[in-house]
């Protein structure tokens, strides 16, 4: 019995202990928020949590309200969605709310990418310079013309003149948008005369499908790769598929490359100064085409769809693209020049500026995400207060909690061109909820430490792929009557989202 005694407390011990880890023990405290661990221990909520973030989120909302404590996977996540508390979320000090720490985690489980302390400093340094104001008017011409060597290329071929293409506008949208992005931050084929002109243009063509046909595959794998869920097999395809990227973005091969941009460029000397080995700035360079290549390409897609399924959307934003071509003292014609697309057009086109908007309040839903580095109290708009303690995370949903909020945005569901337009034609930004003004009323870009550094390029991007569609090409959906399929639900919190099929259409030029 005394040599019992021991080996039973010992185990009785391990028993709590293990008990404790697996979270069976953790109790909601005074003051804290609805705590809802799930039947499973340490799970938690994961399953259902991953199945359909939406409609999860929105049954604990209906059960606790809109602050809740939910067990996934080991963590326990505070979801706050109450858009007019977002502010305590957003402008949090760091010292008690961390982004890099679970951004680390995520980088290096997807992109084989080892972060270092400097990273977010040099991301932003870059992003400042190269990514808004001037630095902007450089990448934005260098999109342009690589948008027109894809979509264009064929111009001048009698036949290319009056055939219809088939295609789907997913793939065809995502594809033309992703390899234009990349030849733009990533360089083209140098030529040194007029003919290896043709020779090099052929070969960014060719290059950057190559390249989409890899990243199509990475990016089905991306949701299970990222929760860490894949299949040894599947988990195997994403192994081989990093490396691909690795090689083919990797600093070697991009030395060869012309017209690389100062965004890409100037990260890849800041890491080399900081005394990052070479190897991983390849992989770094792999972070940086999933950020910026992998949301612009869907959002693209959906921003045609939904100008093509409202015909007074399609005719206000093409009026305003005829109107603004013929400002600029250009005229597109059969045989004539392309036309010179500027940022200073861009910047004239309040309505597809809407259009942009609502396509991406209705398909952008990323899941902001904060580590809890101190024991903290969340302030509530309403004056209410919740402890949260150290070591869990803090969670906003943007999507259930302002996007499609019908007292925000009246008829949530609905596409409405003009949403973020004033009577007068200026920018809408006045937004209310119980009679209080919403400043987050719509996040595609997430918010605070965070936010999308390339928000404006990308909304760029989107315009100028619309408006060289609009200005060169007629086109059609196949079935008119079709309607706009479901969001794949396997992506909520990924950023942009996916359709769960293609949606057939056909285009030809029109001059
Ligand atoms: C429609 C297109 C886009 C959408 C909806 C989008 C959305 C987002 C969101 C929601 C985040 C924040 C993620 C978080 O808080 O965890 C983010 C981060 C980021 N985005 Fe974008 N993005 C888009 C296009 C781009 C483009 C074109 C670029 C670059 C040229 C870019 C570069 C980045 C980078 C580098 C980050 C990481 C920021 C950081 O770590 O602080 N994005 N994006």
């Amino acid at each position: 019995m005394e040599l019992l005694l021991p080996i039973l407390l010992g185990f009785l011990a391990a028993l709590i202990g293990g008990l404790y880890l697996l979270g069976v023990c953790r109790q909601r405290q005074p003051g804290e928020p609805p705590l809802d661990k799930g039947l499973i221990p340490w799970l938690g909520h994961v399953l259902e949590f991953r199945r359909d973030t939406l409609k999860f989120i929105d049954r604990m909302r209906q059960k606790h309200g809109d602050v809740f404590t939910i067990q996934l996977a080991g963590f326990y996540v505070t979801f706050l969605q109450d858009p007019l508390s977002f502010g305590s979320l957003v402008k949090e000090s760091r010292e008690k709310l961390d982004f890099n720490k679970f951004a680390k985690q995520l980088v290096l489980r997807v992109f084989g990418y080892k972060a270092i302390k400097e990273d977010h400093q040099i991301l932003h340094l870059s992003s400042n310079k190269h990514l808004k104001g001037d630095g902007l008017e450089v990448l934005t011409q260098a999109m342009m013309t690589n948008l027109q060597n894809l979509m264009l290329h064929s111009i001048g071929s009698a036949a290319a003149q009056t055939t219809w293409m088939e295609d789907g506008l997913f793939m065809y949208s995502y594809n033309i948008v992703f390899r234009a992005g990349y030849l733009s931050l990533y360089g083209n084929e140098p030529y040194k005369s007029e003919e290896s002109e043709e020779k090099a243009k052929e070969k960014d063509r060719a290059e950057s499908e190559a390249l989409f046909y890899e990243f199509r595959k990475y990016d089905q794998l991306f949701p299970n790769l990222a929760y860490g869920v894949l299949p040894p097999k599947k988990r195997l395809e994403a192994g081989r598929l990093m490396e691909h990227f690795w090689d083919a973005l990797s600093v070697q091969r991009m030395k060869n490359k012309d017209n690389i941009s100062r965004w890409v460029w100037d990260m890849q000397q800041a890491k080399d100064e900081a005394g990052m080995k070479e190897s991983m700035i390849n992989k770094y360079m792999f972070v940086l085409l999933w950020a910026s290549q992998g949301n612009t390409g869907p959002s693209s897609f959906w921003l045609l769809l939904f100008l093509m399924k409202h015909p007074e959307a399609m005719t206000a934003v093409k009026e305003e693209v005829d109107k603004t071509v013929k400002e600029s003292g250009q005229e597109v014609k059969r045989g004539g020049p392309l036309i010179n697309l500027t940022r200073e057009m861009l910047m004239k086109t309040p309505v597809l500026d809407s259009a942009v908007e609502e396509t991406l309040r209705l398909t952008a839903a990323p899941l902001l995400t904060r580590a809890v580095i101190q024991d903290m109290t969340l302030k509530m708009a309403n004056g209410r207060e919740f402890f949260i303690r150290k070591g869990d995370r803090i969670a906003a949903f943007p999507y259930s909690a302002v996007h499609i909020d019908a007292e925000i945005h009246p008829d949530p569901h609905s596409f409405k061109y003009d949403r973020f337009l004033n009577p007068d034609g200026s920018r809408k930004t006045d937004f209310y909820k119980a009679g209080k003004k919403v400043k987050y009323y719509s996040m595609p870009w997430g918010a605070g430490v965070s936010m999308c550094p390339g928000r404006f390029f990308a909304t760029n991007e989107l315009k100028q792929f619309v408006f060289l569609m609009l200005v060169y090409f007629e086109f059609e959906l196949k079935n008119p009557d079709e309607k706009i399929p479901e969001i794949d639900c396997r992506r909520w919190g990924f950023g942009s989202m996916q359709p769960v099929r293609d949606v057939q259409f056909r285009y030809r030029l029109r001059y």
